[in-house]
């Protein structure tokens, strides 16, 4: 073939990204050649760019009239064979596995642009499957360590083990977040011998040169991990790094394929949905993205651990030289991925590269499947609603998320309301007062409080510092703590306002009387009730901060030295703590009642996120249905997810998994309060 190396233009190197993307050209093949009678003509060319080893390809016309070539970390070209590749790019990954990471190597392009031979090798050239394997034998053996190897395939996005016929694999996440694949196989491998035995077995894939191309079983994802073991001390087991080599499956335009076999369409439909799902992880990847994309598909799952973190992924990109639209979509998507960065997120999606861009959907780019329920992306900016559940709360104006009744942008201004954190402060600053402090038993009486069900405060303050009695001492200790008061009273109200019908009100706290609560509640004494119960009752607590409260506090005489109260309360789900205050606090700071909204309020809505959560972590298939954006589709694989982890669901921005975007997760929560107000 053909190519040229230009030389260095005055573009300054890339920043290096977190998945490498080079390129292969293939040899054209005997029948090519037969075919067009002749060597046919070069139509790709690869451009050096810079003083790194980023280089353009310009493909057909592209030559002449080209704007912006497609660009990637390096190319090889045709005369260029498999053994140089894994010099240059497999081998110098390998110390890395000898040293705990995960490497991942990934075969990517249209069918027959020779994918099977740079892994698995073909016409007895060895692929880089073996000579990555021989290498890392010759090393293990040098420390003693012990290789095992697995074989799977993913079809239709589901998984089997090559070396156990007819084995499904499942991916499992265990409570630590680390990847499992239960029912997989793994096989010591001693020699090469032994590992080309396995590896061209019964239970392999045919080769290379072998394939029949209307066959769906050579239509998969095969996979292949190299994994390293070591001994400890006691002679346990332990796993060092890994290698994965992955055969995707060829990346075809179903529009573009015969519809004589229905089978191999729809096996192509789940490949492709598999390949974007991929893109989408890489993508966010190489532009740092905060959310990697990793539950979209099987394939993406398997590959986490080994793409995550610091560990290293490449990439290479097969070519075919005839140049078919499929291998086009394929360098314009890998070389997309090559520039990923969150500001072309969508601007790039669109391109200059007018051969592919035309033919290269956005959707495709944006690598959205908007017919699949499992592989969605969604990635389009949005503005969260109501932030994530488990992050510290912030109640200042700040913030980004709009209250749930309001879809109106949030407008940044500058406020003295406190955040919730501040609030939180003042509140841990009071129950660790109590446990420094002795109160004189004469003059002591207790007040109970119960929060609502997780406020933010009761969140955080819950499990580690809160007491179960309020003691105060004085009046005076009273009237310095009352702006404390008065944002803790109203939080007895949740509770309260079953028995006595509204919160405590300060005047009712003086030395001498009890406001208790009696109750032990635990959060998992029995099953939650229905979400929208939970909801209403937190709307209600919402409710009442708007309406003046009704003086409802209990007063009980003080029976000698100790203080009780015999109100008697219904007990309520959740677990509501309590917290012992301390009136003698020094460092009262003021609590506005408009502090006391914008604390609860904040509360408010990170409990309703939370329930929604817990709900969806919990609930069976048909109340699962019953929630607005919930189909049969999505419940299944709701359920899918939580097979494989306990609680898939921690944060709202988990609902994208489920190919929810940010604006259905932002309606879904907004419906969910007002059903509240019906
Ligand atoms: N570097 C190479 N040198 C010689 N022949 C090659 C090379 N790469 C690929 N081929 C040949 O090209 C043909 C297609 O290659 P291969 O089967 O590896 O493609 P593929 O991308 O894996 O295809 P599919 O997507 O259908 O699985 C094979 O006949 C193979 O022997």
């Amino acid at each position: 073939m053909a190519s040229q190396i230009a030389d260095s233009t005055s573009q300054k190197p890339r920043t290096r990204q977190k998945v490498r993307i080079v390129g292969k050209i293939r040899p054209f093949t005997d029948s090519e050649i037969d075919s067009s009678q002749g060597l046919p003509a070069a139509r790709i060319v690869v451009q050096k760019l810079d003083s790194s080893d980023h280089v353009a390809l310009l493909v057909g016309d592209q030559t002449s009239s080209q704007k912006e070539p497609y660009k990637f970390d390096y190319c090889y070209e045709q005369d260029e064979d498999t053994e140089k590749i894994y010099s240059q790019e497999v081998k110098p990954l390998i110390s890395e596995i000898f040293q705990g990471s995960n490497v991942a190597v990934l075969a990517y392009g249209a069918c027959a642009s020779g994918k099977t031979h740079i892994i698995q090798g073909s016409n007895g050239k060895p692929g880089l499957a073996s000579l990555a394997l021989a290498e890392i034998l010759s090393k293990g053996k040098k420390i003693g360590s012990s290789v095992l190897v697995s074989f799977y395939e993913i079809y239709q996005d589901r998984i089997y083990d090559l070396l156990k016929p007819k084995q499904e694999v499942f991916v499992l996440e265990n409570n630590g977040g680390k990847i499992q694949l239960r029912g997989l196989s793994q096989v010591p491998v001693n020699s090469l011998s032994d590992f080309n035995i396995l590896y061209s077995g019964e239970h392999n894939q045919q080769k290379a040169a072998e394939k029949h191309l209307n066959d769906t079983r050579h239509r998969t994802h095969k996979g292949l991990t190299i994994q390293i073991s070591g001994a400890n001390n006691d002679s346990k087991i332990t796993a060092l790094g890994k290698m994965m080599l992955i055969d995707l499956a060829g990346y075809e335009d179903t529009k573009r394929m015969p519809n004589s076999n229905p089978y191999l369409a729809e096996s192509t439909k789940f490949n492709n949905k598999s390949l974007y799902a991929l893109q989408n992880v890489i993508y966010a990847l190489n532009a740092k993205e905060k959310r990697v994309p990793f539950r979209e598909a099987k394939l993406t799952r398997i590959l986490q651990d080994s793409m995550e973190g610091n560990n290293k992924t490449l990439m290479i990109t097969c070519v075919n030289p005839t140049l078919g639209p499929d291998t086009i979509h394929s360098i314009s998507v890998s070389s997309r991925l090559c520039q990923a960065t969150k500001a072309n997120r969508t601007s790039t999606v669109e391109g200059s590269h007018t051969l592919s861009a035309k033919k290269t959907p956005r959707a495709k780019f944006l690598l959205v499947d908007k017919k699949t329920n499992y592989a969605p992306s969604a990635e389009k900016g949005g503005r969260k609603l109501f932030g994530t559940a488990n992050h510290t709360p912030k109640c200042t104006r700040k913030q980004e998320t709009p209250s749930v009744a309001s879809s109106e942008p949030v407008q940044e201004t500058t406020s003295t309301v406190p955040s919730c954190d501040q609030m939180q402060k003042k509140c841990f600053a009071i129950s660790n007062k109590v446990a420094l402090e002795h109160v004189p038993e004469k003059e002591e009486c207790s007040l109970h409080i119960s929060l609502p069900l997780d406020t933010s405060m009761t969140a955080e303050v819950n499990q580690n510092s809160l007491q179960e009695e309020i003691t105060f001492s004085s009046s005076k200790a009273i009237e310095s703590l009352t702006p404390q008061l008065e944002y803790i009273l109203p939080l007895a109200h949740h509770v309260d306002s079953k028995n006595i019908g509204g919160p405590p009100k300060l005047s009712d706290v003086s030395p001498g009387f009890v406001v208790s609560n009696e109750n032990k509640y635990s959060p998992f004494s029995r099953p939650s009730p229905p979400i929208s119960a939970r909801l209403r009752e937190i709307t209600n607590t919402l409710k009442s901060l708007s309406s003046t409260p009704v003086p409802l506090c209990v007063k009980t005489p003080i029976a000698g030295n100790i203080c009780y109260s015999q109100v008697s309360r219904e007990p309520i789900e959740p677990s509501t703590p309590s917290i012992t205050l301390n009136l003698d606090a020094e460092d009262a700071t003021a609590a506005t009642p408009r502090e006391v909204y914008e604390t609860r309020s904040c509360g408010l809505k990170k409990s309703m996120v939370k329930e929604y959560l817990k709900y969806l972590n919990t609930a069976s298939k048909e109340e699962l249905k019953s929630l607005n954006g919930v189909g049969e589709k999505r419940a299944n694989y709701i359920l899918e997810l939580r097979e494989e982890s306990p609680e898939p669901f921690k944060e709202l921005d988990d609902l994208k998994e489920v190919g929810l975007s940010a604006k259905q997760v932002n309606r879904m929560m907004r419906k969910a309060a007002e059903a509240l107000f019906i």
